[in-house]
């Protein structure tokens, strides 16, 4: 889909404003407030960063694993920013996992392939095994876009607690048996039009909306 003259920058700001938004409601800050964020090399990974930046400024508390940081200057500026606020990024995911509230999986989205390659099957695997909610950006990590999970081994029983799909659902929410919300409030009504694409009814200042919520019926 065309994203008209929004520059990545805009549209990651935009895409983990949505995810911090949906976090504020899976996980209430009274049901606690450590966020631990798990960040890939790509733009999923991006958006996991931006979307830490808002969660603390709600008044959670995020930490960041983030192995195979991308040298681009963006992610550099957005690392800068987390940073500047003392927000711990951490070398030890298992260790992390046992001191968190809450995960947000920001690890792969639309351009994972194959296998699940280094330093993250073990990730994967305790994304997996956990009992802490997990939040997943546009694709539960490990997942097919177009088949879901994978049909054995890593990821084949992961199934996050709510994911939030940017600009619209891919074939594998087929799968999908948890919360799920829409992000990405960009579209205008010519591209959805072009595009046969339908915006998602957001209210007020909301920039997720809930599928199968009252707010809307898919
Ligand atoms: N749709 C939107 O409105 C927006 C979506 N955004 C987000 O961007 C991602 C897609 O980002 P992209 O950089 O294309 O790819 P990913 O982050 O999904 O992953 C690429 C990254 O991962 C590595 N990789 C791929 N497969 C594997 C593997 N099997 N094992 C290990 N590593 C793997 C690959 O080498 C790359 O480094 C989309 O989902 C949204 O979350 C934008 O931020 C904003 C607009
Ligand atoms: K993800």
């Amino acid at each position: 889909m065309s994203t008209g003259a929004f520059s990545i920058d805009q549209l990651m700001e935009l895409a983990g404003l949505a995810v911090s938004q949906a976090v504020y409601r899976v996980q209430p800050l009274d049901k606690g407030p450590r966020i631990l964020v798990a960040c890939g090399p790509g733009n999923n990974g991006g958006d996991g960063l931006v979307a830490a930046r808002h969660l603390f400024y709600y008044g959670y508390k995020p930490a960041i694993f983030y192995p195979k940081r991308s040298k681009n200057e963006l992610y550099q500026r957005l690392t800068k920013q987390l940073e500047d606020l003392e927000i711990p990024f951490v070398d030890d995911f298992s260790k992390a996992m046992n001191s968190t509230d809450h995960v947000v999986d920001a690890i792969f989205g639309f351009s994972f392939s194959g296998e699940v390659r280094e330093p993250f099957p073990s990730v994967i695997q305790a994304l997996q095994e956990t009992k802490i909610p997990v939040t997943s950006v546009d694709a539960p990590s490990s997942w097919d876009i177009e088949n879901g999970p994978p049909k054995t081994g890593l990821g084949s029983s992961f199934m996050p607690t709510a994911l939030v799909s940017l600009t619209a659902p891919k074939p594998l929410v087929n799968h999908f048996t948890g919360r799920h919300f829409i992000g990405g409030r960009f579209v205008s009504p010519s591209i959805a039009k072009k595009y046969n694409f339908e915006v998602p009814p957001y209210q007020g200042v909301d920039q997720v909306v809930e599928v199968g919520s009252s707010e809307q019926k898919l």
